[in-house]
């Protein structure tokens, strides 16, 4: 999906709307794509819909059974036999494509830069210690817990890996009329404006002369808790009316993710492992992370 939409970001449109009626090229293998995950996708809101068939037959409303596609199903589907299927597939797919990749770069620039800060390591596992028992520390139970709020220092050392690597490292948007920005330049109609997210977590101007650290203490009070950073500053999940839908469900994924994983193992970078950006609309690790994971001793 994300060679896709890069590619439509570099290759004139006429030219990709061209290759795409034709069937020839990169079109043709992105179209090919596209039916299997509408034909996967199709099978999902199918058996989804199966299974809130049953349910109603059995009145059984149990939240363990809840998940994103369940709700819209729910939500679309007051009358069972009038779901929009092509409205439900295309949802699913935006979800898809949206938290897919971003978290998973997100994850992996968070443990690069963990696992080779190990004060900010031993920080992050004192927090968990004191906010959780030993059988708290599992992926069920995480996700309900309160105390995932009292991780303070791990908030700020993920927003600090999404300030310096955010997962969507540029965006453009295109004016409708004319405007003229803050800075005093103007933008006439159809104008693209490009905006790098990646240079905006790294200026000095913004961030202070440690820009280039990795400074969880940065977005803690001296009262102890989280500073807030509106999203013009922290621009990671874009400001504005298109900002991120899924901010507040991408820190409670991380945490969880980063609480069950850094609770149980300790990550070393192999040693002479190449860790640098790749060229695409996600800000992956080019070579991947590879680690040597060992068990934590309890
Ligand atoms: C660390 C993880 C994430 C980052 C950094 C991130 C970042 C972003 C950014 C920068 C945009 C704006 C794109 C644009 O203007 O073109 C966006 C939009 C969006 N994101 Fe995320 N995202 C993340 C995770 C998620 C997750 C987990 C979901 C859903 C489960 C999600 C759902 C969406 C949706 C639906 C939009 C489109 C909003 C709109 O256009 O009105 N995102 N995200």
């Amino acid at each position: 999906m994300e060679d896709a939409i890069f590619y439509r970001h570099i290759v004139p449109r006429w030219l990709w709307k061209l290759q795409k009626w034709l069937q020839i090229g990169s079109e043709k293998s992105y179209s090919e794509s596209q039916h299997i995950i509408d034909k996967f996708l199709h099978e999902c809101v199918s058996s989804r819909l199966d299974d809130e068939r049953m349910k109603s037959m059995f009145n059984n409303d149990e939240e363990s059974n809840f998940d994103l596609l369940n709700a819209l199903v729910k939500e679309n589907g007051d009358e069972m036999n009038q779901i929009d299927y092509k409205f439900l597939r295309d949802t699913a797919i935006s979800l898809l494509g949206a938290g897919r990749s971003t978290i998973s770069a997100a994850l992996c620039w968070f443990f690069w830069l963990v696992s080779t800060h190990p004060l900010v390591e031993a920080k992050i596992l004192e927090e968990i210690e004191q906010n959780f028992t030993t059988k708290e520390k599992n992926w069920v139970t995480l996700g309900v817990n309160d105390n995932l709020k009292k991780l303070v220092y791990l908030h700020g050392a993920i927003c600090e890996a999404l300030r310096l690597f955010p997962p969507v490292p540029f965006e453009h948007k295109c004016a409708v009329e004319s405007d003229i920005l803050p800075s005093g330049v103007r933008v006439s109609p159809n104008t693209m404006v490009y905006f790098s997210l990646y240079s905006m977590g790294r200026m000095e101007k913004i961030w202070g002369k440690d820009y280039l650290e990795f400074k969880p203490e940065r977005w803690i009070s001296e009262k102890g808790s989280n500073i807030y950073a509106p999203s013009y500053k922290f621009i990671t999940f874009n400001a504005g009316p298109r900002s991120c839908l899924g901010r507040n469900i991408s820190f409670i994924q991380m945490k969880i993710i980063a609480v069950a994983l850094l609770s149980n193992f300790h990550m070393q970078v192999v040693e002479g492992h190449l860790v640098c950006p790749s060229l695409s609309i996600v800000l992956h690790m080019k070579h991947g992370l590879k680690v040597t994971v060992s068990k934590r001793g309890n």
